[in-house]
């Protein structure tokens, strides 16, 4: 579903995803995990038709983000890691104008709305400006906003942060289960033990190259520490003397 192939990605000077080669299957859950800067968010925004690749190309159910982007895109439901709403709109007046983005009639609209809504729990303020929302509403909001076309792919940028527990196990159990439907999902995170819980494989990235991707198990198994968890693999896999950044040159 999705395909990185030979994927680089500069800011000026600097390199930040070098030579990306990865696939992520139909009903695949992949968590991308990596430090700050590692190159995470750079990666889905080549992805989701946000930043062309320097080099090399991203195909989503076999469509070039960049020759074909609205096929390719069209098939991806996005939750970026700072949700954006019209603050003058209510949820229910958003979340009908997306799905009418993505070409739903008026009552296919109404009907994924209400189904969305009651999936995230917005019924009670899906009438309030959004405005007023706290910033899990907004985000429970994006969540729905993301799934009303019944996307193939799903790519959430650091879902968990700031949610409470009850909506932490929503967004998990919905990611799963978006998976287990047969969707393609990519998820960002620094919440390791939500992607030791939910992933079926896991990537790691350092300055703009994949470490490693596979299973827990086959990552217990490259580390040679069979019952290891997650965090310790990670702490280990991405540690370096410099931190997160090498030093500054002279
Ligand atoms: N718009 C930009 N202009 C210049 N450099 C950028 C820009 N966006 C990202 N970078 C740099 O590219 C590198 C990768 O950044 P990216 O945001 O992809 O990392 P990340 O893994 O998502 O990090 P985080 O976990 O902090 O969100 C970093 O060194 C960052 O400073």
């Amino acid at each position: 579903m999705i395909e990185f192939l030979g994927v680089s990605r500069s800011y000026g000077a600097k390199l930040a995803v070098d030579s990306l080669d990865l696939s992520i299957g139909r009903g695949e859950l992949f968590a991308m995990l990596g430090q700050n800067g590692a190159g995470k968010t750079t990666s889905i925004k080549m992805m989701v038709g946000l930043l062309q690749p320097g080099s090399g190309s991203v195909r989503i159910g076999g469509r070039d983000v960049v020759a074909e982007t609205r096929l390719a895109t069209s098939q991806i439901g996005y939750v970026p890691d700072q949700p954006f709403l019209y603050d003058k709109l209510s949820g229910r007046e958003f979340l009908r104008f997306v799905a009418e983005m993505h070409g739903l009639s008026p009552s296919q609209a109404r009907g994924a709305v209400a189904r969305e809504s009651t999936r995230f729990g917005l019924d009670d303020f899906i009438d309030e400006l959004t405005e007023s929302y706290s910033h899990g509403m907004k985000q429970r909001t994006v969540f729905a906003s993301a799934l009303l076309h019944d996307p193939q792919v799903l790519v959430v940028d650091e879902p968990m942060v700031g949610l409470d527990p009850q909506s932490i196990r929503l967004v998990k159990d919905m990611l799963r289960s978006q998976a287990d439907a047969g969707a393609g999902v990519f998820m960002s995170t620094h919440t390791l033990a939500a992607a030791e819980e939910i992933a079926d494989k896991i990537g790691v990235m350092k300055r703009g190259k994949l470490l490693f991707v596979g299973t827990l198990a086959e990552l217990r198994a490259f580390s040679g520490e069979e019952h290891a968890t997650l965090e310790s693999l990670y702490l280990s896999l991405t540690a370096d003397a410099a931190g997160a950044e090498p030093p500054p040159g002279p």
